[in-house]
């Protein structure tokens, strides 16, 4: 410990975390093969507890979460949704009812009953009623207001306002533009000015900040670059600089971190790896478009309604050594890896199995829900953020959803895989599939 004396409080934390890390690594790699398959299961049922525990009764602690209540059901229910695990009866009717009265009378959703509406409580209120899904819950969005509500947050710089007179970022031009995507609201008047604020927030690192002059940060980067893509300007952003940025995010521990210099996190394996993925799948995108092809899907609207597999694209064809099929050992989930799928793989940009491993061995608590890193305790937003992260590295071998992933592209048993999920908006691929097809042929 004597040479950590001279060194920064940056350096020293860095130091104790890597430190941690490979302890845990090292331990791993000196177990035996039956412990190791143990300590990288997701441990599913454990998981599930945690999450039901949670939606059902939280202890005090949570009263500094009161504004919050939207975002407790959506990191729950969507971790669950991840899981593939149904939810009851009772439950969907307490969560549906709930958010109805979260939900304002001239439009959007606040932090609880009576409280102010906000767009962060909005998308985490929509996403959550996605995830629940069927009519009662699509239905119980009152659109229209929604929109009003929108409109009433966009500022006339182009950027949105979190709420009344609130602060203006990317977070907010993100979760009014995911709800008026999926909920088919969208219109001029929203998208408006949108591109130029977002662009102003590219920073000289190549990642996106908050807002225009701050540092570049993994959340805003996902906010800001789906955002892009959803109102289809995306190519205004120097994508080769964001791209460079994000990948250089993954550290020597193998997690995310958010920005420069600072320490690893769980959760940013999704706000950290959606972007890689989603920056991916557009430079495929145009390659197949410059050598005149097919079509790679970002997750939007009409990506996943196509199938078919473009036997003659050259491009197709970049991961020659995949065997034709990839024996599945008793998953459960009865999926056939066949020929059909190998040009439909890519390489990951990033270390996709590095990338599961911190989750597994480092954030993972065998006992329920996931952290941010060794020695912190679990919470549901990590738990949330972790799981989301986990399904876009185990899928990020896919060049679509719809291409189930190898065994060898999952750490662990593969019945650690889990639901793939819509890339734009954060929700499970199948309930973006139900909410897509209710509000866009209503
Ligand atoms: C959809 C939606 C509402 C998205 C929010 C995106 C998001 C996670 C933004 C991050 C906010 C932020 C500046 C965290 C820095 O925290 P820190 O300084 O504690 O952490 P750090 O050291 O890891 O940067
Ligand atoms: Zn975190």
């Amino acid at each position: 410990m004597e040479e950590l004396s001279s060194i920064t409080v940056s350096q020293r934390e860095q130091f104790l975390v890597q430190n941690d890390v490979f302890g845990i690594y090292n331990d791993f790699h000196a177990s035996e093969i039956a412990t190791q398959k143990y300590l990288v299961e997701i441990q599913r049922d454990k998981q599930v507890d945690y999450l039901m525990k949670g939606l059902k009764q939280l202890g005090p602690l949570f009263s500094s979460l009161d504004a919050n209540r939207p975002w407790l059901c959506y990191w729950m229910l969507h971790s669950i949704a991840l899981l593939g695990e149904p939810l009851d009866d009772d439950l969907e009717h307490n969560i549906i009812d709930f958010l109805g009265r979260c939900q304002c009378s001239d439009g959007g959703y606040g932090g609880g009953p009576g409280q102010l509406p906000h767009l962060a409580t909005s998308y985490a209120a929509v996403n959550t009623l996605v995830t629940v899904g069927g009519d009662k819950a699509l239905s119980s969005i009152n659109r229209e207001k929604m929109s009003c509500f929108l409109r009433r947050m966009k500022d006339r710089s182009g950027g949105f306002r979190m709420h009344d007179m609130g602060e203006m970022d990317v977070r907010a031009c993100y979760t009014a533009i995911s709800i008026a995507s999926i909920l088919n609201i969208m219109d001029d008047e929203l998208t408006r000015g949108l591109g130029d604020y977002i662009v102003s927030c590219q920073t000289y690192e190549g990642g996106i900040a908050g807002e225009p002059g701050s540092e570049a940060h993994g959340g805003y980067t996902y906010c800001g670059l789906a955002t892009m893509i959803l109102i289809n300007e995306v190519n205004r952003l120097d994508l080769d600089t964001l791209m460079d940025w994000a990948v250089h995010r993954q550290g020597v521990e193998m997690g995310f971190q958010g920005r420069t210099n600072k320490l690893v996190d769980g959760c940013y394996t999704f706000w950290q790896a959606a972007p890689c993925v989603l920056l991916q799948r557009l430079y495929s995108n145009h390659d197949l478009e410059v050598h005149g092809s097919s079509h790679i899907s970002l997750g939007t609207d009409a990506d996943h309604k196509e199938h078919d597999h473009d036997e003659d694209d050259p491009e197709d064809s970049d991961d020659d050594d995949d065997s034709d099929e990839d024996s599945d050992e008793g998953c459960g989930h009865g999926v056939q890896h066949t020929s059909t799928y190998i040009n439909r793989r890519t390489q990951p940009v990033f270390d996709s199995l590095g990338l599961q491993r911190y989750v597994l061995l480092c954030s993972k608590k065998s006992d329920g829900g996931f952290r941010d890193k060794p020695r912190k305790a679990p919470d549901f937003y990590h738990t949330c953020y972790c799981l989301s992260g986990l399904s876009v590295a185990q899928h990020a071998w896919s060049k679509d959803e719809d291409t189930p992933p190898l065994t060898r592209d999952i750490l662990g048993s593969y019945s650690n895989l889990l639901e793939p999920v819509h890339l734009l908006h954060n929700v499970v691929m199948d309930r973006y599939n139900e909410a897509n097809e209710f509000f866009y042929s209503a």
